[in-house]
């Protein structure tokens, strides 16, 4: 199946109810891992790319591996790139095939957040290419930048945003955070805020970033094994199931998938310590990426089915 656009995948999801994992992909055994979790659930997938990933993995090996996914394919698909930086990057990833991009003008004053998000915006919709955009900002690190502060989005200046700059979906800050460390105390979302923004932008696609649960079963398996991720604590999964019901056709998922690797290559190498065979570590990794997103899309997502 060739990739698609995510147009046809969030109307049906904004419809009845449930989101699309978008999930981070870095090298091959992660590629593969959710490819196989969504032939396995039939879910329709967004596989997205950073800047960090394509540094790390090349832009050519990013796009062959995508390739030979694809090939071994029938699901619906859509190649995106997260947090696109500035208007070049996204222009690059276009041209080499992207069906959608996100431009995260969320670090700029308002005006100039929409002027760059209107440049991609007319840039990417000439060649059919899907556009998001953020409005407000959450705190954590996200490209090696860190942001102390969440600031949250005003549902007026979303409804005016998303008029002036003609952005297709809107990832909105009402809580979440990138990593592992979300919350400090009792989890909490601002989901007054959601409900506001949804209402006055009706059938229009939200996003939600920092959406990973970090799971205590992989904090608990890392920690058990030498690792040192303490005190993290991540989105509860009723809080994803709810936002789905409320406008959020995209949850980005990222965390989750490197907790799951860390903590399954931590207990391989203590467990079996004379073995240095990348592929009897990176392969049950690989198998803990496909279980962690199969649980994801069946039991919080709702997007078993959905194709
Ligand atoms: O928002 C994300 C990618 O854009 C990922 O968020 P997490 O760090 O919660 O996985
Ligand atoms: O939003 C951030 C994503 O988790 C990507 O992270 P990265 O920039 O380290 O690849
Ligand atoms: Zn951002
Ligand atoms: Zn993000």
């Amino acid at each position: 199946m060739p990739l698609t656009s995510p147009k046809e995948m969030f109307d049906k999801a904004y419809q009845d109810g449930y989101a699309i994992g978008a999930f981070n992909v870095n090298n091959m055994e992660i590629i593969q891992g959710i490819m196989k979790a969504g032939e396995a659930e039939q879910s329709p997938l967004i596989l997205q790319v950073s800047a960090g990933a394509r540094k790390y993995a090349g832009q050519n090996y990013i796009m062959k591996l995508m390739e030979a996914a694809l090939k071994e394919s029938d699901l619906p698909v859509v190649l995106h790139l997260d947090h696109g930086q500035n208007f070049e990057i996204c222009r690059d990833v276009i041209s080499d095939g992207f069906t959608s991009v996100m431009i995260d003008g969320s670090h700029l004053p308002f005006e100039e957040n929409i002027a760059l998000t209107k440049q991609v915006v007319e840039c990417a919709h000439g060649q059919g290419v899907w556009v998001e955009a953020e409005l407000g900002r959450l705190a954590g690190v996200e490209d090696e930048v860190s942001s102390a502060e969440n600031v949250f989005t005003d549902p007026d200046e979303a409804v005016e945003f998303v008029e002036r700059t003609g952005c297709d979906s809107l990832a909105i800050a009402i809580g979440t955070s990138h990593g592992a460390y979300k919350f400090k105390g009792e989890p909490t979302l601002d989901f007054d805020r959601l409900e506001q923004i949804s209402s006055r932008l009706p059938g229009y696609p939200l996003v939600l970033h920092g959406a990973s649960s970090v799971l205590p079963e992989f904090i608990d398996m890392a920690n058990r094994y030498g690792g040192q991720v303490s005190d993290a604590k991540g989105v509860p999964e009723d809080f994803l199931r709810r936002a789905a019901k409320s406008g959020v056709c995209k949850i980005n998922i990222d965390t989750d998938i490197r907790l799951a690797m860390t903590a399954v290559i931590r207990k391989f190498f203590h467990e079996k310590p004379q073995e240095f065979d990348p592929r009897k570590y990176l392969g049950p990794a690989r198998e803990a990426v496909q279980e962690m997103v199969q649980h994801k899309i069946k039991n919080v997502l709702g997007s078993s089915g959905k194709i």
